[in-house]
Order: structure tokens, then sequence, then C-alpha cells
């Protein structure tokens, strides 16, 4: 299976995704709704001297929601300290991580769903008053302590908002939903990242790129990557239109972006059920992927982009899907 579009980062591109991430408001293109949003709290928090509210960043993986915790410390003019929710294993790893929070500082918890609930608990008072009691030894000579926080900004990234439990949920005074970016907003990272690398971009090249990268900055990037060292190749360097597609079509990205599950998801709903409805388990167990995996990974572009529709009765695959994967449709079904 070819994993160009695989969603999380591959190995080697952390140190990549660094070198592109975006610092402030004006470089990070698109989520606009996202941005304006912050934008004005953050202004009125600086305004007023006081800590942005807890912000939460949802969505699937890719779209920028650690570039924008980044960003948003960036905007503030403090420091951000970063952890994930399963590098939190006890209650005493998070104590350490809070005692050494500076006044104003930005915490920012990836995949904040992945925290142990004793955990969990810890942050409520933390946010809500900075504060925290915690137990000292157990039994009899157990005793509470109460330790002081400085005001912070909780920011929390997560890719599963469905498994955050209501009292952390509602902590987060600002809540962000990241959506799939727009192919001129992706044309435009393309553009950017290629001025970064210092390789020219063939007008229609960027667009072709920005069309196969399933609405994800991530792949976006990945995919220019991979299409330059065609070009050096194959070509001159330049990365123009016909060595995009052909690069493209080497490296199995479908017309619509769309990877080897995303069909396989399709295809047996199509060629097993009649198109559907089908429900989520019974896919997820046809394609041997976790049902959240399915839920959280690959419907919501599917359905973005009108492959897939969620009904009372479970999945359907639209008529798109079979004219796209070259079934053909009944209309009467
Ligand atoms: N708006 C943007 N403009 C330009 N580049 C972006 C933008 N958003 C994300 N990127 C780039 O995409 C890559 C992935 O972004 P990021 O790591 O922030 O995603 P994420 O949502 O945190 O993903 P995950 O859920 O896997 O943690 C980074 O290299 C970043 O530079
Ligand atoms: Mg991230």
């Amino acid at each position: 299976m070819n994993d160009i579009l695989n969603k999380e980062p591959m190995e080697d591109e952390a140190g990549l995704e660094k070198s592109l991430r975006p610092q402030y408001f004006n470089q990070y293109i698109g989520q606009n709704k996202v941005k304006e949003q912050l934008e004005i709290f953050i202004k009125a928090a600086k305004m007023r001297e006081e800590v942005l509210d807890h912000v939460l960043l949802f969505g699937p993986p890719g779209l920028g929601k650690t570039t924008m915790a980044f960003v948003i410390a960036n905007e503030l003019g403090v420091n951000i300290k970063q952890t994930a929710g399963p590098a939190i294993e006890k209650p005493g790893d998070l104590v350490a991580i809070l005692n050494e929070l500076e006044p104003g500082d930005v915490l920012f918890i990836d995949e904040i769903h992945r925290m142990p609930m004793q955990v969990e608990e810890i942050l409520y008072s933390a946010m809500e008053d900075f504060y925290i009691d915690i137990m000292l030894g157990s039994g009899d000579g157990s005793r509470s302590v109460h330790l002081e926080l400085p005001p912070f900004t909780l920011v929390g990234a997560t890719t599963r908002a469905g498994m955050l439990s209501n009292p952390l949920r509602a902590r987060f005074g600002i809540s962000a939903h990241m959506e799939y970016y727009q192919e001129e907003d992706l044309e435009e990272i393309v553009k950017r990242t290629a001025d970064i690398f210092e390789v020219e971009v063939v007008e229609g090249a960027a667009l072709e790129i920005a069309l196969r990268s399933r609405g994800t900055p991530r792949i976006a990037n990945r995919l220019l990557k991979r299409v330059r060292d065609f070009a050096q190749i194959m070509g001159d360097g330049r990365v123009d239109k016909a060595i995009t597609d052909k690069a493209l079509t080497i490296l199995d990205v479908d017309s619509a972006g769309l990877d080897y599950i995303d069909q396989k998801i399709l295809k047996t709903m199509i060629e097993m059920y009649h198109g559907g409805p089908v429900g989520l388990g019974t896919l997820a167990v046809n394609i041997a992927e976790d049902r959240e995996t399915v839920e959280d990974m690959y419907e919501p572009y599917l359905i973005q982009k009108g492959f897939l529709m969620r009904t009372k009765q479970g999945r359907q695959a639209t008529r798109r899907a079979y004219e796209h994967l070259g079934y053909p449709y009944q209309d009467e079904k």
C-alpha cells in the first residue's frame, strides 16, 4: 500500500513540518473563520491585560492544529509549553508541568482526549480557578496540598471532539473547529512551501497538487516534496502540470485525492452492500480498520466531497462515488 496520503506525520517529517510552520496569523493560510475569531479574542485579552480563555482546537489530522497553537502563543507574545495526552500518565506528571508555568504562558496539550481520568480531574480546577489540590500520601497519613497556579491559557487539540468528557469540554471558553481546506487555500500553501524549498512551480501545477491533497496542508506539502523529486530527475527541476500529473499517477494518488483506504471504503459499500445503507461498525470490520479511525479520519472527507452520506439507516455511497470509481449507477436504488 502506498502511504503517501497517510494522515499522520511520517517519521522523517518532524523537522520539515517545523520549518514550514507559519508563525503568525498573517502567514497562516485559510481557516478564516477560526483565525478571525481568535484574532479578536487575542486582541481583547491583550487590551485587558488578561490571559486568553482556554482554546480547544479540533479537526482531522494535518489541518494545522499544532501550528495554530504555536501561532496563538506567538500572537499573544508568550511562551508555549507543549505536551500530549498520552505523555501525562499520572497526576504527578501534570502537576510537574503546571508547576513550571509562568504567568500568561500557553500550555499546549495535544491529543487531549487521551489523558487518563485522574489527570483530567486535576485539570478542572487548574483551568477554572488556577489552583490544584493534590493528595500526598495515602490512608490515614494522607493530606491535601493546595497549590496556586499563575493564570495561563490551555490550548487543547484533538481529532476526536466526541471523546472529550463534558466537564472538560465545558471549561474551554473558545472552541474552534478546523475544516478541510479550500482548493485555493491549499494552492497558496503549495506556493508558499515551494518558495521555502526554492523550487519553481509553474501555473496549474500548484492547483493540481492542491486538488489531490485531501483538503490537508500536511499532504499538500508532502506531495509537493515528492513531485519536486520527479521534476529534478525526469525534467529540468521545474514543477509543471505534466510532471505533476505523471508523478501523482505513479504515486497512486487519485484525481480526487482519495487514498487506498478511502477507495476501499467506497468499493466495499458498492460491491458488498449495493451502496448501502451499511452500519459504520460493519464497514469498519470489512476494511479492517477500527470504527473510530473510519469515523474521524476517512468519513469526514468523503462526506465533504459528496462521495458518502450519513443516513439514519447507516452510510450510503452516492452516485458520485459510483461514477468516480467507474461503477454503473442505477437510479431506482
Ligand atoms: N494554514 C496553514 N498554512 C500553511 N501551512 C500549514 C497550515 N496549516 C498547516 N500547515 C502545515 O501542515 C503541516 C501539518 O500541520 P500541523 O502539524 O499543525 O497539523 P495538526 O492538525 O496538528 O496535525 P495532527 O492532528 O496530526 O497533530 C505543518 O507542516 C504545517 O506547516
Ligand atoms: Mg498536531
